[in-house]
């Protein structure tokens, strides 16, 4: 969760504002997350001097902390900054003479500047990476981010890498930007998320913080949910389906298999044992808005919703399985329908969400349902002019997903915020997951994937921004207002599924 404190990461400069007036650099040396406290550091005639400071003077001195800078010989430029932003933003100018060469000695990278103030950047950080030996706290919704390395080609281009992770949740844009007069400037923006993960985190690493502890809430009656969302290309289907050597996809190696393994333990165990269980799983995608089995020839679905607000996928596949090998074989089974769709002219499957469900049932005659563990491969979160076709259909199934992850967006809001109304109605996607987000027993935990390159730059600040935002479950009234009003802007906003949050917001400011 993102504190006040989380914002202050270890070797970064801040301003501080001393009683008697000045305004000055200090470092921050170390921060206390138990005591509330944060170390900050300064030279003073040739003296160190250094002052440990409480949340609260750190809230009341939140005015005056214009700025991060990364280092000593970079000089803030105080009109640029993002004053109003809730995340600390800075703007350092480049030393002006120094034409170094970067660590490989190569002078002909393009956007070499970058690359040296980037590096110089990283070398004030202290860098903490996530380890398996580390506290996994429960979260009813947990948030994290993933950033994954930089391929082949974009290395072969000398793409830079303009993500660092320095650890404890905190991952850092240095957001390469040109001043009028050409001068260039990182704008380097921190976002804080439960865990984040660096580009030599495994499956398994990122696994254990994620998916792992949502795999025993569903033997406790739990609807639990893991999404990965985050551009094309970004890591989700790795994630999620299992690493790639070439085109062949290692589906044992991914959350669903590594989930489906955990299921099975936990079927094993006498802890649970009695509940009497049988596990299935079922393999579907969500394209234009329509559910196509995966386990079935693609078989389209209908999606109904009882009188009770039961949604129901009528017909959808379910296998009971036994083992982990049984769901790798699903897994396999599915995705290679999914991946047959991607070559097709028409339905491009990367543009769809997957949904894998892992179904706890007792076995009772009804096999009535005891919990559930949906993994999702979310769509894209591309804009419609990011895709190479603009053709009707591309730009159909564009405001569709834009319009799904929007909706997702809100329920996951909502239901941080413990609201009576789910908006789930607003897409099929959120429609399907109905029961995730309702009452007590749900549990969501989403991945943010994001690219490194600088080239990604500005999907990673969208991805980032979208993941960030279900930590804002208090949102003000005019915030709110704002946020409906942006929603609108986009094309895909659909009026008619958005009236009720559009009703309630306005119950809300007539104060009914
Ligand atoms: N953490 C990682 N480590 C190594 N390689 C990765 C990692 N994440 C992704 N890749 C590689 O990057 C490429 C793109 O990844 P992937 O297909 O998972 O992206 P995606 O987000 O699912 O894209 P799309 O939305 O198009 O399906 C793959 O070749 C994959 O192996």
């Amino acid at each position: 969760m993102e504190t006040s404190l989380s914002r202050f990461l270890v070797g970064l400069s801040v301003q501080i504002s001393r009683s008697d007036g000045r305004v000055h650099l200090a470092t921050v040396k170390s921060v206390d997350t138990v005591k509330s406290t944060v170390m900050v550091e300064w030279q003073e005639r040739k003296i160190c001097r250094g002052k440990e400071v409480s949340e609260s003077f750190i809230q009341n001195m939140e005015k005056l902390i214009f700025s991060i800078t990364a280092g000593r010989r970079k000089s803030v430029a105080p009109q640029e900054l993002n004053k109003g932003s809730k995340r600390l933003s800075c703007v350092i100018k480049p030393p002006e003479i120094q034409t170094k060469r970067g660590k490989f000695g190569e002078v002909t990278r393009p956007n070499q500047k970058f690359y040296e103030m980037i590096q110089d950047f990283r070398e004030t950080l202290e860098i903490t990476p996530i380890s398996a030996t580390d506290l996994i706290e429960p979260h009813r919704i947990c948030v994290c981010v993933r950033k994954r390395p930089l391929n082949k080609q974009e290395i072969n281009k000398k793409e830079i890498d303009v993500i660092s992770v320095p650890g404890r949740g905190a991952l850092l844009v240095h957001e390469p930007k040109q001043k009028v007069d050409l001068t260039k400037y990182l704008d380097n923006q921190t976002f804080h998320f439960d865990y984040s993960f660096d580009e030599t985190a495994t499956n398994d690493l990122v696994y254990k913080f994620t998916a792992k502890p949502l795999v025993q809430s569903i033997f406790e009656g739990c609807m639990a949910t893991c999404f990965a969302y985050g551009q094309t290309g970004s890591g989700k289907t790795h994630t999620m389906g299992g690493d790639f050597t070439g085109r062949q996809q290692n589906s044992a190696k991914g959350i669903y298999a590594l989930a489906a393994q955990d299921v099975f333990a936990c079927l094993n165990h006498r802890r649970y044992s009695n509940l009497d269980l049988s596990a299935y799983v079922s393999f579907f995608e969500i394209y234009n808005g329509k559910v196509y089995d995966l386990l079935n020839k693609k078989a389209k679905l209908r999606v109904l919703e009882d009188d009770r607000q039961q949604v129901q996928v009528v017909g959808l596949e379910e296998v009971y399985v036994t083992t982990a090998e049984d769901v790798i074989r699903v897994i396999q089974t599915g995705s290679a329908c999914r991946t047959s769709g991607q070559t097709s002219a028409n339905a491009n499957s990367s543009r769809s969400h997957a949904v894998l469900q892992i179904v706890l049932r007792r076995n009772d005659r009804a096999t009535s349902l005891h919990g559930k563990f949906s993994l999702v491969d979310l769509a894209g979160n591309e804009r419609g002019t990011d895709v190479s076709s603009n053709d009707r259909s591309t730009l159909v199934e564009t405001a569709e997903i834009n319009r799904s992850l929007l909706a997702l967006k809100e329920c996951i809001r909502s239901l941080g915020k413990n609201s009576d109304h789910i908006p789930f109605r607003m897409s099929t996607l959120t429609k399907v997951l109905r029961d995730s987000f309702i009452g007590e027993k749900s549990r969501t935990c989403m991945i943010a994937m994001v690219s490194p390159g600088m080239a990604s730059c500005e999907y990673t600040m969208n991805t980032l921004r979208y993941a960030d935002s279900p930590h804002i479950f208090i949102t003000s009234t005019s915030q709110r207002a704002n946020e409906l009003v942006k929603a609108m802007e986009q094309t895909s906003y659909n009026i008619e599924a958005g009236l009720p949050d559009l009703v309630d917001h306005s119950r809300n400011l007539l104060g009914l």
